[in-house]
């Protein structure tokens, strides 16, 4: 069996089923050139037969992302797969995930169909999937809860059609870690013909044991792990690639295995998916949390001090947490810039590169040192914004334990300029209001939240707001070392969004314009 195991990114399918968590085009766009980068070698980039805008962004990405397989979701129906097939045709290597409940719960209760109906519906989906691609992959959906001769009959079936990777998902998260090594092992016992396939595992984290659960799958033969950066995915999210990916290495020489991640890659794209989703990481998230390389308590500190082995199984320049020397402030020219960026892994074009050196020598102008998180809360707000109809020009809040806020906000609606004025039940609050004002938006303030994302006094503050209207929803983000500035700009691109939404909608996410 080989050693090789294999690692398939569904950040941009499961991990954009995360509630809020919805991506635009360009913004997949970037994200699908970053998994490339970071070496993946299978990205499942939507589910295509979701909505239109769905279709676009797999069709796009399977027409410019180079490297990995551009895989795309389908239902069992003949329709799901031919529209899977048409948005992943142009793609270089490309494969169609087919996938149905095995379990009696869901077929029973939410598909409401029979076993054989189910084995029926695999034969003729996993077939018209094998007729158009060399690649297929079949899922058996909840196939920790389902028979286990069940589900052995299911994926003889599937193989019988054409299926050339088995994955079996823990759907809801239910396995424990011996069990699904032993589902796995019994699965190889009854369907011989399995060994000539690749075996996948798809594990969520609603008990945490995702990454456990993939380990087990791994240790019963499965070569292809399922996951998303950051651990994102649907409710408690799905088995985090970075910790997936240096659990095998760091324990290279115990589990013999290895993968072809480019790790070094492993914090860029990490902060990558926080920004564009706007879900931010937690400071204690093994691998790429602000706290995973810390260390405070002075016992710790001397060791660390006298050899960092004592208490770092890793390095943080592994995963590409950089220890630059180079400090980037007020009196840094582009080409600073530049060797920051590409140390980051981003290769920008000149355009983008003046555009974020303009916002980079405002920000320099307010803070000591701009650090590695500042740059990228700028790419955020300069690069990967989409474009605006309203911006921010001028804000002046008064607010105390005295006074009723108030708030002055200036605007650019295209090129006129609008001035309005109006109060709150804090600073929040009346900015908000007076945006409204000048917009005439009806949007509802969903939820707010706000982070600092770099140390120290003059660190800067990201808000991400999440916008509702007529049934649709958006994110908005933006940072600044001033909050309110930071929460007037996030509500302001909340609104640009929604605006583009509006007369762009099929260019969105299929989460974007269906919730
Ligand atoms: C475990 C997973 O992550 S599965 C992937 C989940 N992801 C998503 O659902 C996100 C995208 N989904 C969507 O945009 C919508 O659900 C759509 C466009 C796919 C379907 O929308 P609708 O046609 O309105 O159906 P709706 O969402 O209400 O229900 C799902 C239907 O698919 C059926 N279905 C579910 N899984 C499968 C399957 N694997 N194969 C065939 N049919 C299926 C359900 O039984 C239900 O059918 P019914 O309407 O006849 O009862
Ligand atoms: C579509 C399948 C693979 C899935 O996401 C799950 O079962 O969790
Ligand atoms: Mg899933």
């Amino acid at each position: 069996m080989s050693n090789l195991v294999k690692i398939f990114d569904t950040t941009l399918r499961d991990g954009e089923q995360s509630p809020g968590a919805s991506m635009n085009l360009e913004e997949k766009m970037r994200l699908a050139h970053k998994l490339a980068q970071l070496g993946v070698d299978i990205i499942e980039v939507g589910f295509p037969a979701s909505s239109p805008g769905d279709f676009e962004s797999v069709n796009q990405i399977a027409q410019q992302v180079k490297g990995p397989v551009i895989c795309g979701l389908a239902r069992t129906g003949h329709a799901d797969i031919q529209t899977c097939w048409e948005a992943i045709k142009p793609a270089e290597k490309k494969r169609i995930h087919v996938f149905i409940a095995t379990s009696d719960i869901h077929l029973e209760h939410k598909l409401r169909i029979s076993r054989e109906q189910a084995l029926a519906e695999i034969t003729s989906g996993v077939g018209l999937a094998a007729s158009l691609c060399d690649d297929v992959e079949f899922s058996a959906e909840d196939a920790s809860r389902s028979d286990p001769d069940f589900l052995a009959q299911a994926v003889a079936t599937a193989l019988e059609a054409g299926a050339t990777t088995i994955n079996i998902p823990d759907t809801v998260g239910y396995a424990l870690p011996d069990e699904f090594t032993e589902r796995i092992k019994y699965l190889y016992k009854k369907v011989p013909q399995l060994k000539k396939a690749t075996v996948s595992v798809h594990c969520h984290d609603d008990l945490g044991l995702a990454v456990a659960n993939s380990l087990a799958g791994i240790k019963a033969g499965a070569r292809q792990v399922e996951g998303c950066i950051n651990g994102i995915g649907e409710r408690a999210g799905n088995a985090s690639i970075e910790e997936v990916v240096m659990m095998l290495a760091t324990r290279e020489k115990a589990l013999g295995l290895t993968t072809n991640i480019n790790r070094k890659e492993i914090y860029p794209a990490s902060r990558l998916v926080s920004m564009i989703t706007g879900v931010t990481v937690q400071p204690n998230k093994a691998i790429v949390g602000a706290n995973a390389f810390a260390h405070e308590s002075g016992i710790h500190v001397d060791g660390v001090l006298k050899n960092p082995l004592t208490y770092e199984i890793m390095t943080p320049e592994e995963v590409g947490i950089g220890q630059n020397n180079l400090v980037l402030g007020k009196h840094s020219g582009r080409a600073a810039l530049k060797a920051r960026l590409a140390d980051m892994g981003y290769e920008l074009d000149r355009d983008n590169v003046e555009k974020l050196f303009q916002a980079f020598k405002r920000l320099a102008d307010k803070k000591k040192e701009v650090f590695n998180e500042d740059l990228e809360a700028l790419i955020a707000d300069e690069i990967l914004r989409i474009p605006l109809r309203w911006r921010l020009d001028y804000l002046n809040i008064v607010s105390g334990t005295v006074t009723v806020p108030t708030a002055t906000v200036r605007i650019f609606d295209c090129e006129e300029l609008k001035q309005e004025f109006g109060s709150g039940s804090g600073p929040v609050d009346a900015v908000y209001n007076t945006i409204s004002k000048i917009t005439g938006s009806k949007a509802k303030l969903l939820r707010f939240t706000i982070s600092a994302i770099t140390g120290g006094l003059d660190a800067q503050g990201e808000v991400t707001v999440r916008l509702g209207e007529n049934g649709l929803v958006v994110l908005g983000k933006s940072s600044d070392s001033d909050i309110l500035v930071a929460a007037a700009k996030a509500y302001i691109n909340g609104l640009n969004r929604l605006e583009y939404l509006k007369t762009h909608g099929p260019r969105l996410s299929a989460q974007e314009s269906s919730l």
